[in-house]
């Protein structure tokens, strides 16, 4: 299942600075483990805001939770999730089928 998520980051300006630079490298290396794995295969930056546009490849909304909850700045990020389903004007069809198949049983073997 694909779900886009909107997330708009705001670390507390009192936040000790060593503690932000600590939240944000850990953040960094989740976020990374979890694009590796292929269940994030769409992180974009939002020009001029500290903000991302995410797609997320995932099995249920609760391995959605599971994962975003997991990520070392959660606390501080308000999550926009909207589900997404096929267009059927999408050209890519086949090939968006064939890829979430194919990310499905990768995710299946790696359990
Ligand atoms: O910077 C952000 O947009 C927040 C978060 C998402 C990935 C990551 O490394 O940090």
């Amino acid at each position: 299942m694909l779900f886009l998520v909107q997330m708009e980051v705001r670390i507390p300006h009192d936040l000790d600075p060593a503690a932000a630079d600590d939240l944000r490298a850990r953040e960094r290396d989740v976020a990374q483990a979890i694009q590796r794995d292929g269940r994030w295969p769409h992180l974009w930056r939002v020009a001029g805001r500290y903000a991302n546009v995410s797609v997320f490849d995932v099995d249920s909304p609760d391995e959605l939770h599971a994962l975003l909850s997991s990520l070392p700045l959660f606390p501080f990020i308000d999550a926009r999730v909207t589900p997404l389903a096929r267009h059927p004007s999408a050209i890519d069809h086949e090939t968006a089928a064939a890829f979430e198949q194919a990310s499905a049983a990768e995710r299946r073997e790696r359990r």
